[in-house]
């Protein structure tokens, strides 16, 4: 996969260079190219943003600069890439949004600041570069770059061969098939005591099928603990008897 991000502030990004994300960029599973927004503005102040028109409260990124360097970047490609502009106002970046975006084989990030994009960035990039606007959650950001890294991670480690283990995807909150909808139930590991705290028996029994009972279980009690409205939209096709004594 690749992953394009133009922003006025790249060296955000050095958080990509470590970790699982690093070590699949340096495999050859991730190309991620980053784009100084800057180098495509044409006056001595490199300037990206100017006043609202209707007045308002602080600055609105100019058109000009986003469009050249978008064209730059995604220019005339036969594939051309999904363009996605996170923002407050976008709609929410979800596990099922993070599967769609990792079978796509190029993404472009852009990343706003001050009080966005000049709307008809949008609207010229739409449709030929199937824009979406995501918001990884209900609260405003400083700009984009946060919540482009926050995508990046979520759509990389469910690339093939990224995770050590693919089972860990298929075990996580929200994945889909048996967990949809769930969020994660509790983990454990040694030592079995643990100042006073044990392990749930269970966990030690070796009863497979127990075990997993026993964690679809404490993964159905911390979703209708936690997140009582998606509890609410479980599919009862897929709860079993046991499912609804808990
Ligand atoms: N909530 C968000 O995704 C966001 C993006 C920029 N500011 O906030």
């Amino acid at each position: 996969m690749r992953v394009d991000i133009i922003s006025i502030f790249p060296e955000y990004f050095a958080p990509l260079d470590v970790s699982l994300i690093g070590k699949a960029r340096q495999r050859g599973l991730l190309d991620v190219r980053l784009h100084q927004l800057r180098d495509w503005t044409h006056d001595v102040h490199r300037t990206v943003d100017d006043t609202p028109y209707g007045g308002g409260p602080g600055m609105v990124m100019k058109p000009e600069p986003w469009s050249e360097a978008i064209d730059a970047v995604a220019g005339s490609a036969p594939e051309p890439p999904r363009l996605v502009v996170p923002t407050p106002s976008g709609r929410p970046f979800t596990q099922e949004v993070a599967l769609a975006y990792a079978a796509e084989p190029w993404l472009l990030f852009a990343p706003a600041r001050y009080e966005g994009i000049d709307s008809r960035v949008m609207a010229e990039y739409g449709d030929r570069l199937r824009l979406d606007e995501v918001s990884i959650g209900d609260y405003v950001l400083a700009g984009g770059e946060a919540a482009v890294l926050v995508m990046v991670e979520a759509v990389a480690r469910l690339l093939p061969g990224v995770l050590g283990n693919a089972g860990s995807v298929t075990d996580d909150s929200f994945a889909p098939g048996a967990m949809a909808g769930l969020l994660e139930g509790p983990v454990y590991t040694k030592p079995p005591v643990w100042r006073g705290h044990e392990v749930p028996p269970i966990l030690l029994s070796g009863n497979h099928g127990a075990i997993a009972r026993w964690r679809r279980d404490q993964a159905l009690r911390r979703t209708v603990a936690n997140r009582p409205e998606l509890a609410a939209r479980l599919d009862p096709g897929t709860l079993d008897k046991r499912d609804r004594q808990v």
